[in-house]
C-alpha cells in the first residue's frame, strides 16, 4: 500500500470530523456568522506565515537541489495565497490595522504551528513532509466536497473556489508523491514517526475549525 494511502486511512476519523464540522457546513450553506470566519482568518494568516517558514526549512533539509527548489516554489505559493486571499478578505471582513496590531494567536493556532516548527527543527525532511501534508490535502478534499455549494456570502464562495481549483490539486499531488518517494527510502521506525506527525497535524486541522467556530481565546 502506498504510504500516503496508509496515512490517509489512519487519519480518516479526524478528516471525516472536519468535513462535518459546523464551521465547514456553515461555509457551504452560508450560515456561518462572519465574526467567526474573521477570527479564523486572522489566525490563518498567522498560521500561513509559520507554514511558509516550515516549508523553507523543508527546502533546507531537502535531499537534493531539485527538491530544495520545489520547496522554495511552495513557499512562494503560500505567500501568493496569503496575498491574494487574505488581503482581499481583510478588506471584506473589515479587519482594521488596530486589530492586526493587537492580534495574538489563539491557543490552537499557536499549538499547531508549534507542532510544525518542532517537526521541522527536530525531524528530518520526511517528518516535515508528513507534518505539512494534511494542510494541503485536507483543504483540497474539503474544496472538492464543497464545489457544488453556492452560499450567498461572496467570501465563502471565493474561499471554496480557492481550494477546489486545479492549481491546488497539482500542488497537493506533487507533495503526496514526494512523501511516498521519501517513505520508500527510510526505516519503519521513521515511517511510524512520520505517521504520528501526519495524525497530529490532522487533529489540529480539526481543532482549527473548532477554534474559529468557538472564537477560541486564552483562558485568562
Ligand atoms: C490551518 C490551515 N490548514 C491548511 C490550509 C491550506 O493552505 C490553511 N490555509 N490553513
Amino acid at each position: 500500500m502506498l504510504f500516503s494511502k496508509r496515512l490517509r486511512e489512519a487519519a480518516d476519523a479526524s478528516w471525516q470530523a472536519s468535513f462535518t464540522h459546523p464551521f465547514i457546513t456553515g461555509i457551504a450553506d452560508g450560515s456561518l456568522p462572519l465574526d467567526r470566519f474573521k477570527h479564523y482568518m486572522m489566525n490563518d494568516a498567522y498560521y500561513l506565515a509559520c507554514y511558509a517558514q516550515v516549508q523553507a526549512l523543508g527546502a533546507a533539509k531537502a535531499p537534493d537541489l531539485h527538491t530544495s527548489s520545489r520547496m522554495a516554489v511552495h513557499v512562494q505559493g503560500t505567500y501568493g495565497a496569503e496575498l491574494s486571499m487574505h488581503e482581499k478578505f481583510s478588506g471584506m471582513l473589515g479587519i482594521t490595522d488596530e486589530e492586526r496590531a493587537a492580534f495574538q494567536p489563539a491557543p490552537t493556532a499557536y499549538a499547531y504551528t508549534s507542532h510544525l516548527l518542532r517537526a521541522a527543527y527536530t525531524g528530518h525532511f520526511g517528518d516535515i513532509m508528513a507534518a505539512i501534508l494534511p494542510c494541503y490535502w485536507l483543504y483540497y478534499e474539503i474544496g472538492e466536497r464543497l464545489q457544488g455549494a453556492t452560499p450567498e456570502e461572496p467570501i465563502y464562495r471565493e474561499w471554496i473556489a480557492a481550494y477546489g481549483g486545479d492549481w491546488f490539486r497539482d500542488l497537493v499531488q506533487e507533495q503526496v508523491d514526494r512523501l511516498d518517494r521519501i517513505a520508500e527510502g527510510v526505516t519503519e521506525a521513521d515511517r511510524t514517526r512520520m505517521e504520528r506527525q501526519f495524525l497530529i497535524s490532522s487533529q489540529y486541522e480539526y481543532q482549527f475549525w473548532d477554534m474559529g467556530y468557538r472564537k477560541e481565546a486564552w483562558p485568562v
